[in-house]
């Protein structure tokens, strides 16, 4: 059976990149998914705004909505302090097994819980199951048309509190204009947006940074 695209990248990574060097792996992924398959990683343009927004913030505690391959989940545990941790929801088998072992090859795998399943179910577990008092960081990058339900469902269940910082890929590709609407005309949120590229392409799109105001 021949092999998928997130296994290709997988095994250019275990051969092109260092154990325990989250930065090789990065950059390996990088350069596959620019030089052979495009693929939908987050990459190193808008990777630098959200290697920004995470030590402008510096988290103890930080949530990944869309695991992929794990190229943003080693992205963020790379920058975290000791003691804090990520968890990262995939919904896909396949991409979670593949991010599993992308995780442990950087070395990052004691900072990142990795859950697989649906966000509308994992995340109202998030408190009780996974022993998470609030959010201090939330990166949003999957299902397009997840991201306000499960902004929604992030404040109905209590997980953000006065200055947690929701920031969103792919704001104009794919794009997510129902987000852009209900998060920019929310009160209770501040909104910056960031113009960047579609990764490993000269396509525009952007990020939005959303702080939660309580
Ligand atoms: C299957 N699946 C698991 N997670 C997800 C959620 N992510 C996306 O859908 C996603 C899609 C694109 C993209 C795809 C085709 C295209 F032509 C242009 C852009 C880029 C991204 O950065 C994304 O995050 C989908
Ligand atoms: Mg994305």
């Amino acid at each position: 059976m021949n092999q998928s695209k997130e296994q290709r990248i997988l095994n250019f990574v275990l051969q092109n990149a260092v154990r325990g060097d989250p930065c090789s792996v990065i950059d390996a992924i990088d350069t596959y998914c620019s030089q052979k398959e495009w693929a939908m990683n987050v990459g190193n343009e808008k990777g630098l705004i959200l290697d920004k927004t995470v030590e402008e913030i510096n988290p103890s505690v930080a949530l990944e909505l869309g695991t992929y391959c794990g190229y943003s989940a080693v992205r963020i545990a790379r920058l975290l302090k000791a003691g804090a941790r990520l968890l990262t929801l995939e919904f896909n088998p396949e991409f979670a097994a593949i991010a599993k072992q992308m995780i442990e090859f950087a070395g990052v795998q004691d900072k990142v819980t990795l859950i697989e399943g649906p966000s509308e179910e994992i995340i109202p577990q998030l408190k009780k199951k996974y022993e998470v008092d609030t959010l201090d960081f939330v990166f949003v990058d999957h299902w397009k048309d997840r991201y306000t339900p499960d902004t929604i469902l992030l404040q109905e269940c209590s997980l953000l509190r006065k200055g947690s910082v929701l920031l969103a890929d792919n704001i104009i590709v794919p794009g997510a204009p129902e987000f852009v609407n209900y998060i920019r005309n929310n009160p209770r949120f501040q909104c910056t947006n960031y113009p960047s590229h579609l990764e490993y392409m000269k396509v525009q799109d952007a990020m939005e940074k959303a702080v939660f105001l309580g």
